[in-house]
């Protein structure tokens, strides 16, 4: 059967993820019809289930860059596939079963390819390649990059398959990395087909963990190949970091940003963070708590010994570094401004972080993806529900022009009983 007509049929299916925040798992069940620009997603249950604390406590650790034996990978492996297969249980209660899972795992380890940022400078090489499944050689073209990016999501899908039943496709990152991409972001293409307008030019930004961006064009014609996407740097990491740091470990976020917003941001030293190289790199580009973790949090702390902030001074700069870079990256990479700016993620609950997002964006709205329809907590669990469903009819998931990979790929390694 051709996709278009699989496709024809909704299909059920789940997608799990955890996010560099590494808060819990966000799981959704929706149905899915259409591929392209009839693709159509209706969330029938969404929920996010935090991990056993001391799971959480080894995943931050390992995330952190403490060393660890491959036998305690090994236990860390299943013992989140184990916790993912359980959130997929969970979000079924209650409804007709799925019958696909799209798991993203969880990342615990980001390389981007070498020479990040400077694509097209390092020349490309074609290879032919011999595959025991076709009956032709393909071509590929893979940026000479060495080495390669590489990106470690644990909880194993096949373990997910055969804990739920259920076929899993999971390991999305690795086939674009393989011919030279980042494997990040990959939601750009689900937002592009979920959230692109016709006359409206808008900036899907993500506040997790770290933050990316996803610029769609209006619809009009070459609209895809003008499509833009990248990390944009620190979402919500230093502030989780500073959060838990300056109360003590009492609080693990600034809630709705409260605590931000009582204090007021250091425009000096906001404009030296800003140097930053990272915020400089022109995408491509994607990036991790390997870079904006704990020992960047603590050099953003000595370098604030010297304006002698509080705490809630402190958290406003923070807090104003992650929308300053956000709209600097706008500013410095896009085409041209959106015309709306939709936020998705849990950043998105914090109205300090908004506001501050608002005031430097000036006149272009600032909104959430809820209020044109589409849920800003559980975007994108809901994508990779979406890359699996590609995945399955066997339609590309990767958009080249934002992970910098070669060519378009099928996303993700399919699991089945
Ligand atoms: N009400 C709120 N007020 C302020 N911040 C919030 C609120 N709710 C959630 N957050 C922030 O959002 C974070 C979680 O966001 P999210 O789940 O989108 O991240 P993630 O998916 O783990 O990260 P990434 O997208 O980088 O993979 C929390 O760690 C917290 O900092
Ligand atoms: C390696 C990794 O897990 N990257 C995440 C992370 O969290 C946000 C940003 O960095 C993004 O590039 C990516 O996630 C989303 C889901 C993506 O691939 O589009």
């Amino acid at each position: 059967m051709h996709p278009t007509e699989q496709a024809a049929v909704p299909t059920r299916v789940i997608g799990l993820i955890s996010g560099t925040s590494v808060d819990g798992i966000d799981a959704v069940l929706v149905e899915i019809s259409g591929t392209e620009l009839d693709l159509k997603i209706e969330l029938l249950a969404g929920a996010t289930y935090p991990y056993p604390a001391e799971l959480r406590e080894k995943i931050l650790a390992v995330g952190a860059g403490v060393a660890i034996s491959m036998a305690e990978l090994a236990e860390i492996d299943d013992a989140i596939a184990i916790v993912f297969a359980q959130a997929a249980q969970k979000i079924q209660i209650g409804h007709q079963p799925a019958t696909l899972i799209g798991s993203h795992g969880q990342t615990v380890y980001h390389r981007p390819p070498a020479g990040v940022g400077k694509a097209g400078e390092q020349g490309k090489k074609e290879r032919e390649i011999l595959t025991p499944y076709s009956a032709e050689a393909k071509r590929f073209t893979i940026p000479n990059t060495n080495p390669l990016g590489y990106s470690l999501q644990l909880g194993r899908g096949a373990l997910i398959t055969y804990l739920t039943g259920i076929t899993t496709v999971s390991n999305f990152r690795v086939a674009d990395i393989a011919i030279g991409g980042h494997g990040a972001p990959l939601v750009p293409r689900v937002d592009a087909y979920l959230l692109s307008h016709p006359q409206e030019g808008r900036c899907i930004q993500n506040i997790g963990g770290i933050g990316n961006v996803a610029y769609i064009p209006p619809q009009h014609g070459d609209w895809l190949s003008k499509i833009r996407a990248w990390d944009t740097g620190p979402g919500n990491s230093l502030l989780d970091l500073a959060v838990e740091h300056l109360s003590a470990g009492a609080k693990t976020y600034d809630e709705d940003g409260n605590w931000a917003a009582s204090g007021t941001p250091c425009d000096p030293l906001v404009e030296q963070w800003l140097n930053q190289e990272y915020f400089h790199l022109p995408p491509p580009k994607s990036t991790g708590r390997e870079l904006f973790g704990v020992a960047y949090l603590h050099q953003c702390l000595k370098d604030a010994q010297a304006y002698q902030l509080n705490a809630a001074d402190l958290l406003a700069t923070l807090t104003e570094l992650t929308a300053a870079s956000i709209v600097h990256s706008y500013r410095t990479f896009l085409p041209e401004m959106p015309q709306r700016v939709l936020l998705c993620g849990g950043g998105s609950r914090n109205l300090y972080l908004k506001r501050r997002l608002q005031l430097l964006l000036t006149s272009i709205p600032v909104w959430t993806t809820d209020e044109v329809g589409l849920s800003a907590d559980f975007k994108e669990a809901i994508a990779f529900a979406v890359l699996a469903y590609w995945r399955n009819l066997g339609i590309p998931g990767n958009l080249p022009i934002a992970t910098g990979a070669s060519q378009e790929v099928l996303l993700g390694e399919i699991y089945q009983i």
